[in-house]
């Protein structure tokens, strides 16, 4: 990256650049490949974060099979994550998971996991231990059709017709899949094998296959990342998760450059479990150094840009995320490891940006928060509009859920220290309630970026990158006018 103009002073965030077009060699945004290159297996540089009302198991398959990585909080107790990660493992590939409810749910029921969209709905059926049989499918509920039912309406009411299903052997490519659904006269159909159910299909899944190459392991199955604390057994915490077959591990604590993470990051390089470690937050070259030292290939950086975060302004501690990501990817890069620009991402242009000071990737919490995958049921506010809870993980919320099981004294001295907001809504977008939604948004503007820098994949991104400061005024007219002035 070089920046248009003389080096800057002071240290800069997202709002305060922009990139210069340069002439470019890439005549099409689809001839543009985004795999961050970081030994995570991912061919999209998004990583969602470890964050309970961000990463759950739905999130992260959703965001594995089009090529982003999600990594499972923390704070979910062993057996969960183990779970999780299982459950991730079993999804299928080329597939949607299937949304599947009984018979005797209501339109209630399957109202609080999805808005009345197209595209998307629920599979009636009664599932048995070995799955679910052809014959058990009472029909598809259209997301759509849950606007209009009353909400104690039964959902096998609304079912009556079996859904057209596909046998998964007859697909023989995303495009066929596609004309298959429309010959249908379909908007989704069940996809079957041996006479089970594997998956749903929509259209626009259809299309998102041959747009996107999934994020697999070496056996074919998509990819999860989890993390741990710098606490308590951390060897036989990572040990459990990376025999549940967990893809990265990402050792993470609000001061990644403290000899507790470095004391926690050796004891887990030590156990050579062949799996990349990722390790933070930090915002210096001197953490860079320290944090790969002791095992890191991947650096989460990042203090205090997050939506959730009050690290900033309890502590005056963080950096401008700009200079922060610009600083530590350079002194990965001549260490051969990577960053993971973390937090304060809210518009496309900022993982653009995030990838020009270069970094590999891109970590999104509150952004991911509000969409049908995340973890939650839907809830609606006063004038309807659709939202998800969210929380800091530093938040008192979050300590409260995490140190519960101490005695309180111990609990009353780490709710002290909250660096985080413990209540906000992250509204759905109404046009982009689904994480894949985002997805797409995002690659498109961030495709566009590198065609614009003259650049087809992310390395070359990193080089060509120019990159100008911009007044507020210069950020202010970069925006839509959804009025006339
Ligand atoms: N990216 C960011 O800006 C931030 C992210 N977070 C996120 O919140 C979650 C919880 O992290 P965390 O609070 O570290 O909890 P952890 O459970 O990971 O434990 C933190 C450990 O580090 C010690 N510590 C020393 N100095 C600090 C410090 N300044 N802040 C926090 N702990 C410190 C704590 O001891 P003691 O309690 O005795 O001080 C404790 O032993 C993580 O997911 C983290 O990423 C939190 C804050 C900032
Ligand atoms: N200081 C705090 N940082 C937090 C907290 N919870 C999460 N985080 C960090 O934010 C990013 C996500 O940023 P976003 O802008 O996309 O929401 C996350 O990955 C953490 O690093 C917190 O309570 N305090
Ligand atoms: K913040």
């Amino acid at each position: 990256m070089e920046f248009y103009g003389d080096d800057p002073e002071v240290d800069l965030t997202y709002s305060d650049v922009f990139l210069v077009p340069r002439r470019s060699g890439v005549t099409s945004r689809l001839d543009v490949d985004l795999s961050p290159g970081d030994g995570s297996g991912a061919t999209l540089p998004l990583v969602s974060s470890n964050m309970n009302s961000v990463t759950g198991a739905r999130l992260a398959a959703t965001l594995a099979r089009r090529g982003g990585l999600g990594v499972l909080p923390q704070d979910m107790p062993l057996q969960e994550l183990d779970a999780a990660i299982r459950w991730v493992k079993d999804q299928p590939v080329q597939w949607d998971t299937p949304l599947v409810l009984p018979p005797d749910a209501t339109v209630a029921d399957a109202a609080r996991l999805l808005p009345p969209i197209e595209g998307h709905g629920v599979v009636v059926a009664v599932s048995s231990a070995e799955g679910i049989r052809i014959e058990d499918i009472a029909g598809i509920v259209p997301a759509s059709r849950l606007g209009t039912a009353l909400p104690d309406a039964r959902l096998g009411d609304l079912a009556r017709t079996r859904p057209v299903a596909i046998d998964a052997d007859d697909v023989e490519s995303p495009r066929h899949a596609f004309d298959l659904i429309v010959d249908s006269d379909a908007e989704m159909v069940c996809i079957l094998h041996h006479g089970m159910l594997v998956g749903t299909l929509s259209r626009r899944s259809a299309l998102r296959s041959n747009l996107y190459r999934p994020g697999v392991d070496a056996s074919g199955r998509l990819i999860v990342a989890a993390a741990v604390g710098i606490n308590g057994d951390v060897a036989a915490k990572a040990r459990a998760l990376a025999g549940a077959g967990v893809d990265v591990l990402v050792v993470d604590t609000a001061h990644g450059h403290q000899e507790g993470m470095l004391r926690a990051l050796r004891t887990i390089a030590d156990l050579d479990l062949g799996i990349p470690l990722a390790a933070g937050n930090i915002v210096t070259a001197e953490g860079v150094h320290d944090l790969v030292t002791a095992g890191a290939s991947i650096l989460k950086v990042g203090v205090g840009p997050g939506a959730m975060c009050t690290t900033r302004m309890m502590t005056a501690v963080g950096r401008p995320q700009f200079s922060a990501v610009l600083e530590t990817a350079e002194a990965a890069r001549v260490m051969g490891a990577h960053v993971w620009a973390d937090g304060g991402v809210r518009y496309p242009r900022d993982v653009a940006l995030a990838l020009a000071a270069g970094a590999a990737s891109v970590m999104i919490g509150s952004w991911f928060a509000g969409t049908i995958e995340a973890p939650g049921l839907l809830q609606s506010d006063a004038s309807g509009r659709l939202y998800k809870e969210s929380w800091g993980m530093a938040s008192t919320k979050a300590v409260h859920e995490r140190f519960g099981r101490l005695d309180p004294y111990e609990l009353a001295r780490k709710e002290l220290f909250a660096e985080g907001i413990s209540s906000s809504k992250i509204y759905l977008d109404p046009l982009r309630p689904g994480v894949e939604d985002l997805i797409d948004m995002i690659t498109s503007g961030v495709r566009s970026s590198f065609t614009y820098a003259g650049a087809a994949t992310v390395r070359e991104f990193h080089e060509r990158a120019l990159v100008g400061l911009q007044s507020a005024a210069g950020y202010e007219e970069g925006k839509a006018l959804p009025v006339s002035w």
